[in-house]
């Protein structure tokens, strides 16, 4: 792998626009697992060879053995992290992690049990989290920081490009440190994150249309490159998705495929700038057997204070706009994805 310009790419695979996953190693010798690169969080978890054979979504994923690794050494202290959808819990470990050729040593966490939703739909086996330090659980050292300290990156700064054509290869690409001009076109615009040193941003509004319709005396919203969706307070998505005519069924909201084309542009106001996101971007069109399905990209999801009330903007929102996360500055660069 050529670090010699200090840039690392990863290609990552993309499975039907919500799930965006690159490979990772740990162990000597290498253990392979596929990992979402999540800035939502800031640990890096699989699951483990020792975790129960009750636990479904652990035993049809790659699962990491200590035994089978000279360079593991033990460590045992407890870990569990809870998501909106589901939580892991397990141990830790620490062994070599390589990253885009990058080896650092690393602690991370065996899942020994992983709540069935939403793990068994995960085309992954782990997350590795691209978050700050201080929101990672039982205060680990992230694997990024670890890359920094190594000094082989050419600027501390990290980004994301996620296709949105499921025939495109790569599915998407990670680059540790810098850009990738292959996938933007135009100029980057720049935010600064929020104090809290966490991968999120003041948004001053969101507009259907032209109308300016939520968040309009300012709100959070975090950039998390480990969600599908965009997801924002629940009162303010229902209010959204009866503008465009969406119904809720059990598995998100739906809109009748022939309306599609009239859907209005959804807009978000972010660091002096307009990103706005068409019915291509936050409509997933799946033809099936029985006729072509159109699920709106937008989940309800109400966050309790003091984090929330919050909006995540997730893949799609990414794989429209090329995102650059940049540590040295503590800001967010955006920039149109190609
Ligand atoms: C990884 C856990 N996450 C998911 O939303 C999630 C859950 N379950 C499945 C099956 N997939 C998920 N994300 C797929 C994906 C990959 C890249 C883009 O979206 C979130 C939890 C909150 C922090 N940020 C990450």
């Amino acid at each position: 792998v050529d670090t010699s310009n200090g840039t690392v790419p990863t290609p990552l695979t993309n499975y039907l626009d919500t799930q965006y996953f690159g490979e990772i190693s740990i162990g000597s010798p290498a253990q392979m697992f596929n990992v979402v690169f999540d800035t939502g969080s800031a640990n890096l978890w699989v699951p483990s060879q020792s975790c129960s054979p009750f636990s479904t979504a652990c035993y049809t994923h790659n699962r990491y053995d200590a035994s089978k690794s000279w360079t593991y050494v033990e460590n045992g202290t407890g870990f569990s992290i809870q998501y909106a959808s589901g939580n892991v819990r397990g141990f830790l470990s620490e062994d070599v992690v390589v990253v885009g050729g990058i080896p650092v040593v690393q602690v991370f966490a065996e899942a020994t049990s992983l709540s069935a939703m939403p793990f068994i739909f995960a085309k992954f086996d782990g997350v590795l989290g691209m978050g700050y330090p201080n929101v990672a659980i039982d205060g680990i050292t992230p694997v990024f920081d670890r890359i920094m300290s190594q000094h082989v990156l050419k600027e501390e700064v990290f980004s994301v490009y996620y296709s949105r054509d499921p025939k495109h290869s790569p599915g998407g690409e990670l680059v540790l440190g810098g850009t990738d001009p292959n996938y933007y076109t135009g100029n980057f615009n720049y935010m600064d994150t929020r104090e809290t040193g966490k991968w999120e941003v003041t948004m001053k509004g969101v507009s259907v249309g032209t109308e300016m319709m939520f968040c309009a005396e300012g709100c959070t919203a975090v950039i998390d490159t480990g969600s599908s969706y965009i997801t924002g307070p629940a009162s303010s998505v229902s209010a959204l998705m009866k503008t465009i005519g969406a119904q809720l069924d059990e598995s998100g909201y739906k809109v009748n495929c022939d309306t599609v084309k009239t859907l209005p542009s959804v807009t978000f106001h972010l660091g002096g700038q307009e990103y706005s996101l068409t019915q291509e971007d936050y409509i997933l069109w799946q033809s099936q057997i029985e006729g072509d399905v159109c699920t709106v990209t937008f989940r309800g999801l109400d966050v309790p204070p003091p984090t929330g009330p919050i909006w995540i903007l997730g893949a799609n929102f990414i794989a429209r706009y090329y995102t650059e996360f940049d540590r040295r500055n503590n800001r967010i660069g955006f920039a149109t994805a190609v």
